[in-house]
């Protein structure tokens, strides 16, 4: 039985390019007419039958001109989809290629082990414990209802991250880079998973959040952003995550702020809140 390569050769010739095959004028090889009922081949006679030659060639807007040949448009189509996933794989490659090459505190024979603790340090300032310990202990502490609303605001934030990342993760289920030591602390069972970097939503989200409610002051506000992109360089230089996990990661936590922003508990709305309860 001919495999489909040899049956889609036929049709592409000795280029080897099968996503061009019906893009040739040539007449198809006889092979590939005694084929009378495989679709390919019907599709490829209908593609170079006169009719549907008059019927692009009338129209430029259902053509397309590559190299001054006139090509039919769903041929185009046809063609980007190959595009398209060529594309992505090469992404996802150079992405491994990049991810391998920067883990290089994933463990202490690395070449740079001997910065893996001060790395696993940072791990732990963008961890979820720390923060939602840390948001709880404001709130309960702080003595103005504007300090409280805040607080508030970014206790809810954070567990909306925690949700969304886990959804997120258990949906795409992208397995951890190879060289990566889970020895994480306080994981849960998605945190196997490793799209998206729920350290680079964290440290994305929580950072808009500082600059727009708790740090004014321009030094800090650097600080805040060093501190939010080295807690994501440092997900790849552990191994824990690939580049585009971590890419992703502040992508989904920037948008996260915006829905925290939209959601927003007012003192108006947790009032309305508490009166429906009672
Ligand atoms: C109160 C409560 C249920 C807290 C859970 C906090 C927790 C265990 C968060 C997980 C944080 C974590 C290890 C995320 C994984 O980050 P990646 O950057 O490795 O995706």
């Amino acid at each position: 039985m001919p495999s489909p390569k040899a049956r889609s050769g036929g049709a592409a010739g000795s280029s080897g390019r099968y996503e061009f095959m019906s893009l040739s004028r040539s007449p198809p090889p006889p092979a590939l007419q005694r084929q009378g009922s495989d679709p390919t081949a019907a599709r490829l006679r209908a593609a170079d039958s006169p009719t549907r030659r008059r019927g692009s060639g009338s129209s430029t807007a259902s053509t397309s001109s590559t190299g001054g040949q006139q090509l039919p448009e769903e041929d185009c189509m046809r063609l980007n989809p190959s595009i398209l996933g060529i594309a992505l794989s090469s992404l996802l490659a150079i992405d491994l290629w990049l991810s391998k090459r920067l883990g290089v505190c994933a463990c202490e024979d690395s070449s740079w082990g001997s910065v893996r603790p001060l790395m696993k340090l940072v791990e732990v300032s963008g961890h979820g414990i720390p923060w939602l310990v840390g948001a709880a202990y404001c709130l309960y502490k702080s003595d103005s209802a504007a300090g409280q609303e805040v607080m508030l605001n970014l206790l809810m934030a954070l567990v909306l991250d925690l949700v969304l990342v886990s959804i997120v993760k258990a949906v795409v289920r992208r397995r951890r880079p190879a060289h990566n030591r889970m020895d994480m602390f306080a994981t849960f069972s998605v945190d196997r998973y490793s799209f998206p970097s729920g350290h680079a939503t964290r440290a994305a989200m929580c950072a808009r959040f500082l600059l727009a409610h708790l740090v004014l002051a321009a030094p800090l506000r650097v600080l805040v952003l060093l501190w939010a992109a080295f807690v994501g360089f440092s997900r790849v230089l552990l191994g824990r995550h690939n580049v585009t996990d971590v890419a992703f990661g502040f992508f989904m936590g920037y948008c996260q702020y915006n829905l925290v922003e939209a959601l927003w508990l007012s003192p108006v709305t947790l009032q309305s809140m508490v009166g429906q309860l009672e």
